[in-house]
């Protein structure tokens, strides 16, 4: 398969490399190439299976507007730009494919479901902290948010505090904390580096690639990989 890769950053060049290793053709640009979404063009976009872009929430945001508007597939892990969410998953549904996730590592989908199990506990506070390095632009991270969502899905209108702490270069670490009177219970994922994130990304663009039209969140599709 041939990836577009927009973002040459921490993630992407990460990205790039194992999409390559895995025996696939890669192009990739960063943002000097690619200000405001200005490269996505019908011919960058010629012959290319699926666009992945670790950039920013704003770019992102244009990214997904011109890759769907042509019709292609593309594949978001950047964070941070939910707001827009119903907007893009429209247009996907409509035409080219969307898949969108807060956290691609595999243990990470895990720790999601061992959080909506944790959550159906009675008689219990939750809580949540998530340590990243220090470059971070949003907070709290996309990881913590989808936490969040998980445990209110489970206990509507709960106070579940997100607490965010940059440190160093932490690849990103996440804790779920339920805690009572009795006793205290613990969820912990800690990526050692960040090569989970990017081969769940490139597994999920080779995903994508056989789709139809749509718009899809990885955690409701990794078991298929
Ligand atoms: N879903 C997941 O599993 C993961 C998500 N992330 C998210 O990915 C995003 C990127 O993270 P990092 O790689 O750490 O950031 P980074 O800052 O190291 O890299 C971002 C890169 O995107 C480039 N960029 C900005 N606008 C662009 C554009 N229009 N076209 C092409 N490139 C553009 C920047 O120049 C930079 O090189 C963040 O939102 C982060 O939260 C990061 C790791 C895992
Ligand atoms: O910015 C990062 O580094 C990460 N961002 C994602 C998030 O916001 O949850 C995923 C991962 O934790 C790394």
């Amino acid at each position: 398969m041939l990836f577009l890769v927009l973002g040459k950053g921490k993630t992407g060049s990460l990205v790039a490399e194992i999409a390559h290793e895995r025996g696939h053709g890669v192009r990739a640009l960063d943002i000097n190439e690619n200000r405001g979404a200005s490269a996505l063009t019908a011919p960058t976009l010629a012959g290319v299976d699926t666009v992945i872009d670790f950039t920013s929430a704003e770019a992102a945001v244009q990214n997904m507007r011109a890759v769907l508007a042509l019709g292609s597939r593309i594949v978001v892990g950047t964070t941070g730009w939910y707001a827009h969410l119903d907007e893009m998953r429209s247009k996907a549904q409509k035409r080219g494919a969307l898949l969108y996730g807060t956290n691609f590592s595999i243990g990470v989908q895990k720790l999601f479901r061992l959080t909506a199990e944790l959550a159906r506990l009675d008689g219990y506070q939750f809580s949540i902290s998530e340590t990243h390095h220090n470059t971070k632009l949003d907070a709290p991270s996309g990881t913590a948010l989808t936490l969040q969502e998980i445990i209110h899905a489970a206990r509507p209108g709960s106070y579940v505090p997100i607490t965010s702490h940059r440190v160093g270069d932490a690849k990103g670490e996440h804790i779920v904390t339920a805690n009572s009177d009795i006793d205290v219970l613990e969820l912990r994922h800690d990526a050692a580096s960040r090569r989970g994130f990017a081969l769940g990304a490139v597994r999920a663009a080779e995903w994508l690639a056989k789709q139809q039209p749509g718009a899809y969140d990885f955690r409701d599709i990794f078991d298929q990989l």
